[in-house]
C-alpha cells in the first residue's frame, strides 16, 4: 500500500469512496435563511423551523480544519443566502487562514455583491457564482420573486472589477419561463469573460409540481451549442460533473449541469455540510450525518476525521432522481445546492 502524501507537518488521508472517487471539494452551507423566493427553491420565502442554530465561527473553524486534513482543497460557502450572515467576511477570512485550502468560492443571489465585492475579495474569496435566471428584468422578477435584476447586475460588474479569478453565472433552465433567453445570454458572454452555467431543474421534496411544469432537458441546449460551433472542453480528472464548452468567437464559456444525464455522478468530487453541521454524502442523500458533536474542540479532530472516512465508505454510486427519489432534500436552500 502506498503511504499518504505529506504536506508540511500534516499527514493527509485523502477522502475517497468505494468507487475510487476522491473528494477534495466541500460545499459548506452557513445558513438556511434567504431573502429571495425562487419558484424552484423557496417559492413562499424562508420560514424558520423553530429557532435556527447555525454553525458558529468556532465550529466552522473546526470543520474547515478537519476537512483540510482529509484533502479538501476547495471550499464553497453557500446557503440559503450565505452573504446574509453578518460574519460572512469573517468566515471567508477564517478559511483563507487555512494553508491547505487553496480555492475559496461562494454561490450567491448577488443581493449584497455591489457593496461588498471588494471586501470579500480582500478577505480571500477568489471565485463567485451568481444566480441570474434571466436577463429580462421582468422574467427575473417572475422567477425569483424579487425585483432586483439591476442591483444584481451591478454586483456582477463590481465582482469583475474587484479582480475575482472566476465569475460564474448560474441559470436554472425553465420551460415556459427563461427558455427563450439563450440568445441574450450568448450576446452577453461574447465580449464578457464570464462562465455561464445552465443547470437542469432538479426535483426536490417540495418542488414536484414545479418540476413537472418547468423541467427542460439540458440536452436540447447542448445540441444547439454544438450546432453553433461550441466545443466540449477536455475535462480534467478532478473536474466536477459539469460539462464545459467554449467557442473561439466568445470570451465567456458555457457549462451544463445535467444531473439526469447518463454517468453524471461518475465524476462526483464534492461533499456537503449543512448549516447545522450535518454531512450529506450526496445532494439527494437519504439522511445527513451529524458532525456537530465533534466540532466543539480541536482535541476531537482525530475522531471527526475517522467519522468522515467511515461515512465515505457508505457513499452510493449515484442519485436516484430518475426513480423520483429526492431523499431528505426538501429544497436546495436547505443544503446549498
Ligand atoms: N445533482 C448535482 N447538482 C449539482 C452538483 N454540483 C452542483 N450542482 C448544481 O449546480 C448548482 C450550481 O452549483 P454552484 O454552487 O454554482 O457550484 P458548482 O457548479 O459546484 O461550481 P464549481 O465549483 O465551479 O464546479 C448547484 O446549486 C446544484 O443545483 C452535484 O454534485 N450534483
Ligand atoms: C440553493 S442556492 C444557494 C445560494 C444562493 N442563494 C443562490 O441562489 O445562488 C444554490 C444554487 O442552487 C440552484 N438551485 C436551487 N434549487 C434548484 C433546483 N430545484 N434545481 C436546480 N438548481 C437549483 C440555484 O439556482 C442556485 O444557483
Ligand atoms: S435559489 Fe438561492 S436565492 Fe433562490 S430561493 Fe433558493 S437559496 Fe434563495
Ligand atoms: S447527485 Fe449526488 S452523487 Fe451525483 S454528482 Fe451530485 S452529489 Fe454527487
Amino acid at each position: 500500500m502506498s503511504s499518504p502524501p505529506v504536506f508540511g507537518k500534516v499527514i493527509m488521508s485523502q477522502l475517497q469512496d468505494n468507487f475510487g472517487r476522491r473528494f477534495h471539494y466541500l460545499r459548506m452551507s452557513v445558513t438556511d435563511v434567504c431573502n429571495f423566493k425562487c419558484g424552484y427553491c423557496l417559492p413562499d420565502g424562508y420560514h424558520p423551523n423553530g429557532k435556527p442554530s447555525f454553525l458558529t465561527l468556532s465550529e466552522i473553524e473546526q470543520l474547515v480544519g478537519a476537512f483540510a486534513e482529509v484533502g479538501t482543497q476547495k471550499i464553497r460557502v453557500t446557503g440559503g443566502e450565505p452573504t446574509l450572515r453578518k460574519d460572512f467576511t469573517d468566515i471567508i477570512r477564517l478559511i483563507a487562514d487555512n494553508d491547505q485550502v487553496n480555492t475559496i468560492a461562494t454561490t450567491t443571489n448577488g443581493y449584497r455583491l455591489e457593496e461588498h465585492a471588494q471586501e470579500w475579495y480582500d478577505a480571500g474569496l477568489r471565485r463567485i457564482n451568481v444566480s441570474v435566471d434571466s436577463l429580462d428584468p421582468r422574467m427575473f422578477y417572475q422567477i425569483t420573486g424579487e425585483n432586483k435584476f439591476d442591483k444584481v447586475m451591478r454586483g456582477i460588474d463590481a465582482a469583475l472589477e474587484a479582480g475575482f479569478e472566476r465569475v460564474k453565472i448560474n441559470a436554472v433552465l425553465l420551460k415556459d419561463l427563461n427558455d427563450k433567453d439563450l440568445p441574450r445570454f450568448l450576446h452577453w458572454i461574447k465580449s464578457t469573460p464570464i462562465d455561464l452555467r445552465f443547470i437542469e431543474l432538479m426535483e426536490t421534496g417540495l418542488g414536484r409540481d414545479y418540476f413537472q411544469a418547468h423541467h427542460l432537458a439540458g440536452e436540447s441546449i447542448k445540441q444547439r451549442l454544438i450546432a453553433e460551433g461550441w466545443q466540449l472542453d477536455q475535462s480534467d480528472v478532478d473536474d466536477g460533473p459539469a460539462k464545459n464548452f467554449s467557442h473561439p468567437d466568445y470570451q465567456g464559456r458555457i457549462g451544463l449541469i445535467m444531473p439526469y444525464a447518463q454517468n453524471f455522478c461518475a465524476t462526483c468530487n464534492r461533499l456537503r455540510v449543512s448549516a447545522t453541521g450535518k454531512l450529506h454524502l450526496c445532494l439527494f442523500t437519504e439522511q445527513g450525518v451529524d458532525l456537530r458533536d465533534l466540532l466543539q474542540a480541536e482535541t476531537q479532530r482525530a475522531e471527526l476525521v475517522e467519522r468522515l472516512h467511515a461515512q465515505l465508505r457508505l457513499k452510493k454510486e449515484t442519485h436516484f432522481l430518475h426513480q423520483g427519489f429526492t431523499g431528505v432534500t426538501q429544497h436546495l436552500a436547505s443544503i446549498g445546492g
